[in-house]
């Protein structure tokens, strides 16, 4: 494939650092309690993963397929729900983990969607937020970084599926 051109954003160790102190954060707003992860795949079964090693209540995981980007930059507005999750949430404390919100579609239509199924709370955790770029309202209850309008990929995000194992997030230049 053609490569694209990557600007490191933010280092390896700076998103390590801050997956640390969310996985601390979460651990202690859900003392006492279990956590039920939600990866949305596949973007953010990289984050998932590095953050449930860092929460210390107990985890459960489970994954989601939904896309609307496919591969292009722009979202296509329409949210593909590929593969649905395994187990039922009925009463447990859903976080959902993502690796970006930028227009928030993608959660905006995946929320209602999982709240029909009525787990004792759900609230959204993502590394990324691209506040710039948001067509319609989500509310975030852990945000790793704020990042520029700008196409991000690594640590889980792609473009054209290339360089989600990039260990950084990087900018690919047009
Ligand atoms: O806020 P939005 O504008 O909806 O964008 C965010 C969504 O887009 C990306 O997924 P994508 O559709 O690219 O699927 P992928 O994770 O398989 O790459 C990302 O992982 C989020 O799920
Ligand atoms: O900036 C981005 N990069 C990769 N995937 C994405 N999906 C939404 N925004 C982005
Ligand atoms: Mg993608």
């Amino acid at each position: 494939m053609e490569q694209a051109e990557i600007r490191e954003l933010i280092s390896e160790e700076a998103v390590d650092k801050r997956i640390k102190e969310m996985g601390a954060q979460i651990s202690k707003d859900y003392a006492g309690k279990e956590v039920h992860l939600i990866a949305i795949l596949k973007g953010g079964v990289f984050f998932a993963c590095e953050l449930a090693k860092r929460i210390t209540v107990p985890v459960t995981i489970d994954f989601m397929s939904v896309s609307s980007y496919g591969d292009s930059r722009e979202s296509s507005g329409i949210v593909k729900i590929a593969k649905d999750l395994d187990e039922p949430i009925e009463d447990k404390e859903v976080l959902i983990v993502e690796d970006i919100i930028d227009s928030g579609k993608t959660l905006n239509h995946l929320k209602p969607m999982l709240l029909s199924r009525k787990p004792k709370s759900i609230k959204i955790c993502t590394l990324l937020n691209k506040p710039e770029r948001r067509e319609v309202d989500v509310e975030v209850a852990y945000t790793g970084f704020d990042v520029p309008d700008e196409f991000v990929v690594g640590y889980g995000l792609d473009f054209a599926q290339n360089y989600r194992n990039l260990p950084y997030i990087g900018v690919a230049e047009e």
